[in-house]
């Protein structure tokens, strides 16, 4: 057997532990998979004395990670800290410098960082592997850099991040609040050190952007996302759309037309029948478009702890055997320039919901007002609404009513210049809410 493969790990929270655990437990098997035992050397976290439930009597403990990640007795750093820069960063470039193999979990990073990164690693000729990066414990870079490399991909659609499944889930089968619902991610080890990047759609940017260059072949370009997270959606919208026969997910969409590569993150109803729609709770989903296998969708948990160390291990037993893989599938210098195509162009169905004053005439201007950009309405429907303060000229509460429609195919900006123009003539009392449809 060959001499065993050294690691280092920063980050001993969520992540860092689950992976601790599942080298103690599957250490021997995997030493038989791998042809040499994979052996933690050291660690680097920021609270020596917290009892994490693992046994690090041998583990060399390390104050500062980028001391870990340049120390010579480790052949292989694996980067469980989180964030764009700070530590993370650091440590992850002082490891790649010294010539040590990288395992990372931290798309923050990689969007921001990504291309440079596979540049130092080539040229170091080592590899920086992040399969728990996207979409936790499911092998989806796996399948995009080995296993669909004899495909043209023309389109990526999923749920990437497990947090906002995992609320929305919630809050349409427990018609419960979407605070309840984020702390209950919190507590179970979802979500990001700043819940903001769930909620707020970034971190599914930061995932899709990753997505998009190892499927089309362009550099990571995470600014020209279209980002809507999933903070404005309430439990008017999850009532409306399951009545509807819809589920709202976060998706995370890429895909190839004429203007170039468009992505875009946003809440979408998608059928509760769709394969799609069935994904639930902390599950994330892939689907795949490409020219020679067709379609295809991956499902499983999207963040947790085990999950997530399933493929940190794998991305280690991938080195400890020699698998030797551009990080982004092919070389740094051949990724293209992105190109965006742009959003306003997007054609596709919309639910729009809409605080409606009850007087007449008001339900007629808005119908009119849809018809004038060319948008024909597949359903519409009324319920009841809810008083407003007392109204100057008559003292008395004005009453709106909440009217939910479905638009047959039409633009994203048709479906804008329409709402602005119902807002500006008075009729609403709320900004409207409009939601993208996917057939899926
Ligand atoms: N929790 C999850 O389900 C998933 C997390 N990830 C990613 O994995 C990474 C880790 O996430 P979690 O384990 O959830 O985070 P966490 O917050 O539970 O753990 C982070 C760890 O880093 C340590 N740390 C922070 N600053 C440090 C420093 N200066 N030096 C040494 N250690 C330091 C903390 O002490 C803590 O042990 C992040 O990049 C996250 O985005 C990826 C997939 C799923
Ligand atoms: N916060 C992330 C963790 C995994 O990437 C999520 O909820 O998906
Ligand atoms: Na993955």
């Amino acid at each position: 057997m060959q001499s065993s493969l050294r690691l280092g790990l920063a980050g001993l929270g969520t992540v860092g532990a689950s992976v601790v655990r599942l080298l103690a437990k599957h250490g021997d098997d995997l030493a038989v998979r791998c042809g040499r035992r994979i052996s933690l050397r050291a660690v680097s976290a920021r609270d020596r004395t917290r009892d994490r439930g693992i046994d690090l009597a041998n583990v060399n403990w390390f104050q500062d990670p980028v001391k870990l990640a340049a120390n010579p007795d480790i052949d292989v750093f694996v980067e469980l800290i989180g964030g764009a820069s700070g530590p993370a960063e650091e440590s992850v470039r002082t490891a790649l410098e010294h010539g040590k193999h990288v395992v990372t979990a931290n798309k923050a990073l990689l969007a921001r960082h990504g291309v440079e990164l596979a540049r130092l690693a080539e040229k170091k000729g080592v590899s920086l592997n992040f399969e728990a990066a996207v979409a936790g414990g499911i092998p989806i870079i796996k399948t995009l850099r080995e296993a669909l490399a004899g495909n043209e991909i023309t389109r990526l659609a999923g749920i990437l991040n497990g947090t906002c499944n995992y609320i929305l889930t919630r809050m349409e089968r427990e018609r419960i609040s979407f605070d309840e619902c984020l702390k209950d991610a919190q507590r179970l080890g979802y979500a990001e050190a700043d819940p903001t990047f769930d909620v707020g759609g970034f971190d599914t940017a930061h995932k899709l952007a990753l997505l998009t260059s190892l499927a089309f072949g362009s550099e990571i370009d995470v600014d020209q996302i279209f980002i809507e997270g999933i903070t404005s959606i309430g439990l008017p919208d999850i009532e409306a759309a399951d009545e509807l026969g819809y589920r709202i997910k976060l998706l995370a969409i890429a895909e190839k037309n004429e203007g170039g590569i468009e992505q875009r993150v946003h809440p979408t109803l998608v059928p509760k029948t769709s394969a799609i729609g069935r994904v639930d709770g902390v599950l994330n989903a892939v689907a795949v478009d490409a020219d020679f296998v067709g379609k295809l969708m991956l499902v499983g948990p999207g963040a947790g702890g085990d999950a997530t160390a399933s493929s940190v291990v794998g991305d280690i037993a991938d080195i400890a055997r020699g698998t030797a893989l551009n990080t982004m599938g092919r070389p740094a210098e051949q990724m293209k320039p992105y190109r965006k195509s742009d959003v306003e162009s997007h054609a596709g169905g919309f639910y729009v919901r809409l605080s409606v004053y009850d007087r007449p005439g008001a339900f007629a201007a808005i119908a009119n007002r849809m018809a004038e950009r060319g948008i024909s309405l597949e359903s519409i429907v009324q319920r009841a609404g809810r008083p407003m303060a007392d109204q100057p000229n008559t003292g008395s509460p004005a009453m709106t009513r909440q009217v939910i429609m479905v638009t047959y195919q039409t633009t994203e900006a048709a479906i804008r210049e329409a709402l602005a123009r119902i807002e500006q003539d008075g009729h609403v009392s709320d900004p409207a809410q409009f939601i993208r449809i996917e057939a899926m």
